[in-house]
């Protein structure tokens, strides 16, 4: 979703796996010659927008040893899971609210369908991630692993996910994402490279 640190955690992924890392709403951007999603939005339309993601996806998925954040609603159409089922998919499962937090933090202009006119950022960035939570339903849930920040906040003894930074989130993804690996015996031997307790470690050096 919006907000929930795809860019921030995949980054610190694609650091310790020693992958490239790509941000596909740029990557969307630069095919079209446009500055921002949001231009995007404006001068074409969303479907304009979703079509371009699509195309994106489907050339990221051909390219190997990559961490690609994608667009917060890659997950609803269909065919983009056949591109991001061409990899390890991670669901960054963050409350509504601490995303609402997060956004109303630094500004709506960045992401349209967000962006409007408010004297309380807080609850019409909440009001409209809810609905938009419910019309994906399970969408996320397609995702190969789940990192529950309600999940590592309670591990860790306390209920306040706004504790947790960034390198607490990345070490529970290589954790969920090495526990489906070892899940899936075929995938196993496809990414060799995965060593969840020494990549988790170098995570606390960076
Ligand atoms: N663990 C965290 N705790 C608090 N703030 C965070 C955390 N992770 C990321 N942030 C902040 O939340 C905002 C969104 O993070 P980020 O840009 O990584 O999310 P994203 O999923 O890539 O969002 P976008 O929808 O813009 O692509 C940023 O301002 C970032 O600094
Ligand atoms: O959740 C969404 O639908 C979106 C998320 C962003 O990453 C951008 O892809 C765009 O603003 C739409
Ligand atoms: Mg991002």
């Amino acid at each position: 979703m919006m907000g929930s640190g795809k860019s921030t955690v995949g980054k610190i992924l694609a650091e310790v796996l020693g992958y490239s890392f790509f941000d596909s709403d740029k990557l969307v951007e630069q095919a079209v010659g446009m500055p921002s999603v949001a231009q995007i939005f404006k001068v074409h339309s969303e479907a304009f927008f979703r079509e371009n993601e699509s195309n994106v996806l489907r050339d990221l998925s051909s390219m190997q040893r990559l961490v690609v954040a994608t667009g917060g609603g890659a997950v609803i159409r269909p065919i983009n899971w056949n591109y991001m089922k061409k990899g390890l998919s991670v669901w960054l499962d963050v409350p509504v609210d601490a995303l609402a937090k997060r956004i109303a933090q630094v500004g709506t202009a960045s992401r349209p369908l967000l962006d409007q006119p408010s004297d309380d950022p807080y609850t019409a960035a909440f009001t409209k991630l809810s609905m938009l939570a419910e019309q994906r339903g399970e969408a996320y849930a397609n995702a190969d692993a789940r990192v529950s920040l309600e999940e590592i906040a309670a591990k860790q003894g306390h209920g306040d996910v706004s504790k947790l930074t960034p390198t607490d989130i990345a070490i529970e993804a290589l954790l969920q994402v090495g526990n489906f690996v070892n899940e899936h015996p075929t995938i196993h031997s496809q990414v060799g490279d995965l060593q969840v307790d020494s990549h988790s470690r170098r995570v606390q050096t960076l």
